[in-house]
């Protein structure tokens, strides 16, 4: 079920009437559907019911306290990526034990940290790192559960900037290296392996490069398993697509189906580190356009969001469907491009769009539940924009506006 649809003409989340959102708690502000997110959840866990599993839902995505508790409570397992998303998670009521690091840059405070509390393995990316979360573990009386990431070298067919698993990124241990790098950990006395895992980007819309990726996965267990080292899991990462315009991303189901079949009937626990696909199509950022403005050879809608409440479309040129909140019957249709305040040619959050518009509509920018507010910023003293949850006909906020005072209570004038 679509959680944001049309009810006698106006959009609503649920059934909860945008407008009156933006009413009650102003704009600029992300609205979430709840529904929408146990959904897509249910739909990843029943995809992999067959199979023992855990879900690791990639906390970048969107790290606000009120969804990790969802998913917590849900049953989710989590993946971090430093030592604030590993505190979120715990003030969320996330299960330690449930939860994987990946990242390339591990520092000592935050493997200790990782350690102490007791996570269910570290992604690890590189010799270096791996010596050091031994030598860690070693100091603290511990032994520490790991997992190489490997770069498998495959095109994910997605913006490069989003693209992890070639040779040429940063992310992993080349996977022609990882036999050696496992031969290494097996002899350090600190270290327990359990498994393995590789991660190949974001956004992903064919399955091909998840299958290529598996299979170089799979060769190296059968590889390892040669070489007397066993392991209890494989984690596939994330990275599976969404519909933002026409693309036509595999369905969870299909992508479960095959990377299961991939593995067979081979006894091991399938790690998943999905973000995008369980919270974007369940968020909208709701904005209200300022001005409307005409120049010789453009229409612009000047709204009071800008790049810095979703940068999205400026990093990565992604498009994002606009509609009207409360669509005008009639009016002029005219060719906007749809832009923010702040001073870049690059604050748009969408370009050419057919709409009927005048000063003071509200618009909903589709598919904002993910990398949106997690990526915002105060670029041009801006306070980041209210987080608000709805579940069937209630909403609560689950993150105030920020206040002006709020933006520099951390800094000072040096009188001199
Ligand atoms: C290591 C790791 N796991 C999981 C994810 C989640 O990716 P996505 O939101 O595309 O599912 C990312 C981001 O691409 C990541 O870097
Ligand atoms: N921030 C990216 C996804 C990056 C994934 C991080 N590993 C986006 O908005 O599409």
């Amino acid at each position: 079920m679509d959680c944001f649809q049309y009810k006698n003409g106006v959009l609503h989340a649920e059934d909860v009437n945008l407008v009156d959102i933006a009413q009650q708690y102003g704009t600029p502000c992300y609205v979430y559907s709840r529904t929408a997110i146990e959904q897509q959840w249910h739909l990843f866990n029943n995809a992999l019911a067959n199979y023992p599993h855990l879900i690791c839902y990639a906390v970048k995505a969107n790290s606000s306290l009120a969804i990790l508790n969802v998913l917590a409570q849900l049953g989710a397992g989590f993946d971090i990526v430093s030592g604030g998303e590993l505190e979120r998670v715990l003030q969320a009521g996330g299960q330690a034990n449930k939860i994987v690091f990946s990242g390339v840059g591990k520092t000592v405070a935050e493997i200790r940290r990782a350690l102490e509390v007791g996570i269910f393995c570290f992604n690890v990316e590189s010799e270096a790192e791996l010596l050091r979360i031994n030598e860690i573990a070693g100091q603290i009386g511990k032994r520490a559960p790991i997992s190489l990431r490997v770069n498998p070298d495959v095109d994910a067919q997605t913006h490069p900037y989003i693209s992890t698993g070639m040779k040429q990124n940063k992310f992993g241990i080349d996977i022609t290296l990882a036999p050696q790098v496992y031969a290494m950990a097996a002899q350090l006395p600190h270290i327990d392996i359990t498994g393995v895992d590789c991660h190949i980007g974001s956004q992903l819309t064919t399955i091909t490069p998840f299958i290529d990726a598996a299979q170089r996965v799979m060769q190296l267990v059968e590889g390892l398993k040669q070489q007397g080292i066993t392991l209890k899991h494989i984690d596939f990462g994330g990275g599976l697509g969404v519909q933002y315009n026409a693309e036509t991303p595999p369905s969870v189901a299909d992508y479960a189906q095959a990377l299961q079949s991939v593995v067979g009937n081979s006894p091991y626990q399938l790690v998943f580190e999905p973000g995008r696909v369980i919270v974007a199509n369940a968020g909208v950022l709701v904005t209200k356009v300022e001005y409307l403005k005409q120049t010789p050879d453009k229409h612009f809608a000047i709204i009071d969001a800008a790049m810095n409440d979703l940068i999205r479309p400026a990093l990565y040129s992604a498009w994002q469907a606009v509609s009207p909140i409360a669509p005008h019957q009639q009016g002029t249709l005219q060719t906007y491009d749809i832009v923010g305040p702040i001073c870049e040619t690059g604050d748009f959050l969408a370009k050419d769009r057919e709409l009927i518009l005048q000063a003071g509509d509200l618009l909903a920018i589709r598919s904002a539940g993910a990398y949106g507010f997690a990526m915002s910023s105060n670029y041009n003293t801006r306070p980041r924009v209210a987080e608000i949850m709805v579940y069937g006909r209630e909403s609560r906020i689950i993150r105030q506006r920020e206040m002006l005072a709020d933006l520099w209570a951390l800094e000072s004038v040096w009188a001199y």
